[in-house]
């Protein structure tokens, strides 16, 4: 008989591996490039799979991230890893939205953190309501991405459905 409860167990600590790990320090490694770039930065279309903290089903999606630096530059890797840290705890799409911009926010102190998920959750297709193929858009915006309408925009027109 297959033991289901130890077989669940590694599955979810597969699911949720990384999940302690701290944003600002994967944020930590900055490149100074004051006065040579000083336009949007974006990272576009970040695939992540999360879980929804009340029925533990996944959400499935993509994550658009852009900052305006101010001096600093980061490795690029470092934002999908910061989208794969936060998708790595339960969460609702909202909260995990607002969390990516504001630890952007935070470690490189930019001009500006805009931050768009588009999702598939699992919780109201495979159960519950069972609707199929709508997605949940998000989005966050701090400093310029907030303030100015041409950088809200800039941003908006590189973000593909
Ligand atoms: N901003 C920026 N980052 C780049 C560019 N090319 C490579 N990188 C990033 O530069 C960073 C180099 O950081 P390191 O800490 O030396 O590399 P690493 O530890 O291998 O980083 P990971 O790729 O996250 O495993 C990585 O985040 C790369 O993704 C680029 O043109 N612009």
């Amino acid at each position: 008989m297959l033991d289901t409860p130890a077989r669940a167990a590694r599955a979810f600590e597969e699911y949720f591996a990384g999940y302690e790990q701290d944003p600002i320090q994967i944020l930590d490694r900055t490149f100074d490039e004051t006065g040579s770039y000083e336009e949007m930065v974006i990272l576009r279309g970040i695939s992540f799979e999360s879980h929804c903290e009340h029925h533990i089903a996944p959400i499935i999606g993509r994550a658009w991230v852009a900052y305006v630096p101010d001096g600093r530059v980061v490795g690029i890797s470092k934002l999908a890893r910061v989208v794969q840290v936060y998708a790595k705890r339960f969460q609702i799409q909202e909260r995990m939205t607002s969390e990516i911009a504001s630890a952007v926010q935070k470690a490189l102190k930019p001009k500006g953190v805009g931050v768009i998920l588009k999702a598939n959750h699992h919780c109201m297709s495979s159960r519950g309501v069972q609707k199929i193929g709508s997605d949940m858009v998000t989005s966050c915006m701090l400093g310029c991405f907030r303030d100015n309408p041409i950088s809200r925009q800039e941003f908006m027109a590189m973000v593909e459905d």
